[in-house]
């Protein structure tokens, strides 16, 4: 029996792919049965990694999707449009989908889903979320008996290299940026990246899958990596942390409420958590849940091959599934999307952190004191207060607070502001 893909997209992840199913040897024998149908792209006369018989490639993608010869469409197209129409379209014709587009998935991803159920058709998305790193199908299989109550992560591959580069080798913001643009990290607008937009996309799919509600996308607060400056990183390893963009999703059940918090910012990660090791293209994801504790998914979540390998292994479970159980419309659970109601998500102001600020300061005296007692004014209390530099005529004042209420700090920050003594306040940034 043969199976044949609709390859929608033959960039970096489409070649990857490609090079997995062309080359079956050593890997799962039921490779063996999967073939590329059509292969769906923008230009045809662009140089290819792979050459394919040219008969496969067309620009005419809607005809891929309709097309009665092809079992399973693979979306690796990226951006909205027409990503999300040709799955509609592809789901609307009968057919599975395999996709790594967090960004349609947590926008679109009520409108697909409702779709493919009542058309009996799978949309699995392994690769959208961690990249090569088997997360999805455990969070919806594996860790199902358990009751989640945290998954917190890093889960965009550019701004970890990044991050990782300017802290290592103390590289070039944008420098970086490029490299990982060539190695095929970053999406086709690196804005996605570097802004946290897609860390934000992932966070409500991991979300979704881990505390069994749909996600609006734009509940989720994001901030990225722009403001995050070398001086900051140096502070940050003095004291005894790396900065990681974090994606948390967490459960703050109380007795009479039930709300997420959800979030994605940069944040010092003390060195001794398991999550600050995790460098370069890798990310590592971070559950918790009753009974099993903690467990971490950890490995390469960005790049051609790796992400590749998430996208062949769900072709893999629909193919299997058409073998085994023939083309039913009975949609294995475990598998398919059954999600209904909203998840509520708990304001920023109410949530309870800890807060890096770095001050400059007039270098006079008692400035340390007028900080301390506008803190205190507004119930934050400090861990640590450290004066460590000079930066021209100004002092620089580092501050680690104890946990404290949001609303609190912003109220406190805004009281300092305005203190004679300050000069500016050039990072915010949140502390694990
Ligand atoms: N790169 C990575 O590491 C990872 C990527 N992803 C996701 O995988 C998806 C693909 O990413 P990636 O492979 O990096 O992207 P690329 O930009 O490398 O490839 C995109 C492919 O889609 C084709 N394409 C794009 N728009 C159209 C269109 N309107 N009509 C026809 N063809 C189109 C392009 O055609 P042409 O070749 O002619 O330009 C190209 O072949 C994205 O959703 C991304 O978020 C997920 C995890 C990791
Ligand atoms: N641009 C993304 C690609 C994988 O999802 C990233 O850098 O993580
Ligand atoms: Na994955």
């Amino acid at each position: 029996m043969t199976f044949k893909i609709g390859l929608l997209g033959f960039g970096v992840v489409g070649t990857g792919t490609a090079k997995i199913l062309l080359d079956p040897f050593g890997r799962h024998p039921v490779l063996k049965e999967i073939t590329i149908g059509r292969v769906g792209v923008r230009t045809l006369d662009k140089p290819r990694e792979i050459e394919l018989s040219p008969h496969l490639l067309t620009t005419d993608l809607e005809s891929i999707v309709t097309d009665p010869e092809i079992d399973i469409i693979v979306e690796l197209l990226g951006g909205l449009e027409p990503a999300r129409s040709l799955i509609l379209k592809a789901i609307a014709s009968g057919k599975h989908v395999v996709t790594a587009n967090k960004a349609v998935i947590a926008r679109f991803g009520d409108e697909i889903y409702a779709k493919a159920n009542e058309k009996g058709v799978y949309v699995l998305l392994e690769a959208a979320v961690g990249g090569g790193i088997p997360v999805i199908k455990p969070l919806k299989q594996s860790l199902g008996a358990n009751r989640i109550s945290s998954i917190m992560g890093i889960v965009n591959g550019t701004t970890n290299y990044i991050l990782t580069e300017m802290s290592q080798k103390g590289a070039d913001f944008s420098e970086v940026l490029a490299k990982a643009q060539e190695l095929g990290y970053a999406e086709a607008d690196p804005t996605a990246d570097v802004d946290g937009f897609d860390a934000a996309d992932k966070i409500a799919i991991l979300a979704s899958l881990g505390f069994g509600g749909r996600v609006k996308r734009e509940d989720v607060y994001c901030e990225g990596i722009r403001q995050v400056s070398a001086v900051d990183i140096a502070y940050a390893d003095r004291l005894g942390f790396v900065i990681k963009l974090l994606a948390i999703a967490k459960d703050t059940v109380k007795e009479d409420s039930d709300t997420l918090e959800l979030r994605v910012h940069p944040t010092l990660v003390p060195k001794i958590h398991p999550l600050a090791n995790a460098n370069g293209v890798y990310n590592a994801i971070l559950v918790e849940g009753e009974p099993l504790g903690q467990v971490m998914f950890y490995g390469p979540g960005a790049g051609g091959g790796p992400t590749a390998s998430a996208v062949v292994s769900d072709v893999m479970n629909i193919v299997g599934i058409l073998k085994s159980s023939g083309k039913t419309k009975e949609l294995d659970p475990l598998l398919s999307c059954i999600h209904q109601h909203y998840c509520q998500i708990a304001p920023m102001e109410s949530l309870s952190t800890r807060f890096y600020a770095r001050f400059l300061c007039r270098d006079v005296p008692g400035v340390i004191g007028h900080l301390g007692m506008a803190f205190g004014d507004h119930g934050v209390s400090l861990e640590s207060v450290v004066q460590i530099g000079i930066r021209g005529d100004l002092a620089e004042i580092v501050v680690v607070t104890h946990d404290v209420r949001e609303g609190n700090f912003r109220n406190a920050l805004v009281a300092i502001d305005s203190l004679e003594a300050i000069d500016s306040i050039p990072s915010i940034l949140r502390v694990l």
